[in-house]
């Protein structure tokens, strides 16, 4: 067998994360390997944020403009779902990644097809399709950006059936006449309005509520708003078998009852994509990978990093991208010798904001917009919290649609005065969301906050309202 071929740094995934730790690393000087075996980009470009919004988009303008008189007068139509399906496969290339392919190979990172596994400590082997063999091996770092994987429930008959993730329903070409939808997360919530919102008769089947993770009060108003456009969503529901009848998915969701569909939409979670990948070679076992702030895995013994999905924290492009520029820079400071073990808080190697403040929207009509803790969370981790909330009811929101319905809430740590969580809910809030980023990464004091002043006529107005009702 030949040598393995030496590089700095060895990145397995061109998903959104593994493209900027490639990217960075590169930057600082370092070289780079980045090794894919589908397509460059990952899911988020291809099957799952872009796609999805794509199919969203148009639906929440339609809706828009017909929460305005006179602009409502002026829609007489419905959404063409052709065109919306189009317009979405512009979003994806078609499902060709020559761009990224381009965009990668400009950069300098050495680009490998195949799949990779580990097959020793800093060592990598790459299957290609046509059955050759590469093997690397790095002087500073092995970085797994291998994404995540649907979980699927183990529900009689569920394995057997040809059912949806959220692959075919983000790549679909035609619309079903009827879906039913198992999740009630973001994934499958934000699915589930598009298809519907394209003419498909939609049933969303939770085992709770929906959107366990966003406060009740925002939850609440999508779920109004789902029902409200004539989809069904069962809550509190389980799902206990599966079968297929005269080519229809027939679930029985208990007490003699079925929803029947179409297509059906297995939307229940994701995990970290690590098996196969031979971790078990260099004595890891794949279900149990932590990470560290610089993304380091500490049981392997400092050659092995974890980011984006595939490191377990959180599962959302822009913080796997901030963890990827954040392990980066650890890397490239390690190999100069200017960083040790561990990293500060909020420093340049330490994605301290997976702890403080993730952002989220869930980019349904109308849209949840949350980040940092929910009220449960903070006394959770052990923050003296308070909270303030309201229904968004200023200028900027009436002026923005008839009846505009919308709710806000702020999550203070009354020991530091400063606030730790904030969500709004309603149409288009996630424009607002980034100030209430940048007031708890910043830990504004709230008496600074208090000349933070919106312009009118803005829906950011609910800002003023939120402090004058916390007592500022
Ligand atoms: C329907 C849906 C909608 C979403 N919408 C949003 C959104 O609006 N905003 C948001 O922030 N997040 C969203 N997300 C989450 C987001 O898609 C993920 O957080 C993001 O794609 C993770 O990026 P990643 O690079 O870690 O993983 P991925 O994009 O999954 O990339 C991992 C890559 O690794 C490759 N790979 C895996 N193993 C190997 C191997 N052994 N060898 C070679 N290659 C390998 C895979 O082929 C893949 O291309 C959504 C997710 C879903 C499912
Ligand atoms: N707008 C966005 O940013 C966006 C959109 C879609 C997905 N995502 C990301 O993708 C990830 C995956 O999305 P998701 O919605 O699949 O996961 P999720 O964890 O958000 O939701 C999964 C849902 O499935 C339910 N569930 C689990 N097992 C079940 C069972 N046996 N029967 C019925 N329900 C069951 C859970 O209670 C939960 O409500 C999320 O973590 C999210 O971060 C983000």
């Amino acid at each position: 067998m030949s040598e393995p071929l030496s590089i700095d740094v060895i990145v397995i995934g061109a998903g959104a994360v593994g493209e900027n730790v490639a990217g960075r690393v590169v930057e600082r000087g370092l070289s780079a390997v980045l090794v894919e075996s589908d397509l460059v980009g990952g899911e988020c470009s291809y099957w799952a944020c872009m796609p999805s919004k794509a199919l969203l988009r148009p639906g929440t303008v339609l809706s828009a403009a017909r929460g305005v008189a006179g602009a409502r007068e002026a829609v007489t139509g419905a959404l063409d779902p052709q065109q919306v399906l189009e317009r979405r496969t512009s979003f994806t290339s078609d499902w060709d990644d020559s761009s990224q392919e381009e965009w990668v190979t400009s950069t300098g990172i050495i680009l490998e097809r195949g799949w990779a596994t580990l097959t020793g400590e800093r060592e990598v082997t790459i299957s290609h399709d046509d059955g050759s063999g590469t093997t690397y091996r790095a002087t500073h770092a092995v970085v797994l950006a291998t994404g995540s994987t649907p979980t699927v429930p183990p529900i009689d008959g569920l394995a057997d059936l040809d059912y949806w993730t959220t692959r075919e329903a983000t790549s679909a070409k035609e619309v079903p006449a009827s879906l039913a939808v198992l999740g009630g997360g973001v994934a499958g919530v934000e699915l589930a309005q598009a298809y519907a919102r394209l003419g498909a008769e939609v049933t969303v089947i939770a085992r709770s509520g929906i959107l366990g993770n966003y406060p009740k009060e925002a939850s609440d108003l999508v779920l109004d708003a789902l029902r409200g456009e004539g989809l069904t969503v069962l809550t509190d529901t389980a799902t206990n078998a599966v079968t297929r009848e005269d080519g229809r998915f027939v679930l029985d969701v208990g007490d003699g009852r079925t929803v029947t569909a179409e297509k059906l939409l297995v939307s229940t979670g994701r995990h970290p994509n690590t098996a196969g990948l031979g971790l078990e070679s260099v004595g890891l076992d794949p279900k149990t990978l932590t990470r560290d702030d610089t993304g380091r895995v500490p049981d392997a013994g400092g050659w092995l990093y974890a980011v984006g999905d595939a490191g377990g924290v959180v599962q959302l492009t822009h913080q796997g991208k901030y963890e990827a520029r954040v392990t980066g820079d650890a890397i490239a400071a390690r190999a100069r010798g200017d960083l040790g073990e561990s990293a500060a808080d909020w420093s340049a190697y330490a994605s301290t904001a997976d702890r403080a403040a993730v952002p989220q929207v869930v980019f349904t009509d109308p849209e949840i917009a949350m980040v940092g803790r929910t009220l449960e969370q903070a006394r959770k981790d052990g923050v003296n919290a308070s909270e303030t909330s309201l229904e968004i009811a200023v200028a900027g929101s009436a002026l923005h649609s008839d009846g505009y319905t919308g709710w806000a809430q702020m999550v203070v740590d009354e020991d530091r005065k400063v606030l730790v969580g904030v969500t709004f809910a309603g149409p288009e809030v996630s424009e607002m969301l980034h100030a209430a980023t940048i007031a708890i990464v910043g830990e504004v004091p709230l008496d600074r906050l208090w000349h933070a002043v919106p312009a009118y006529p803005t829906v950011s107005e609910v800002w003023l309202r939120l402090l004058e009702k916390y007592g500022l």
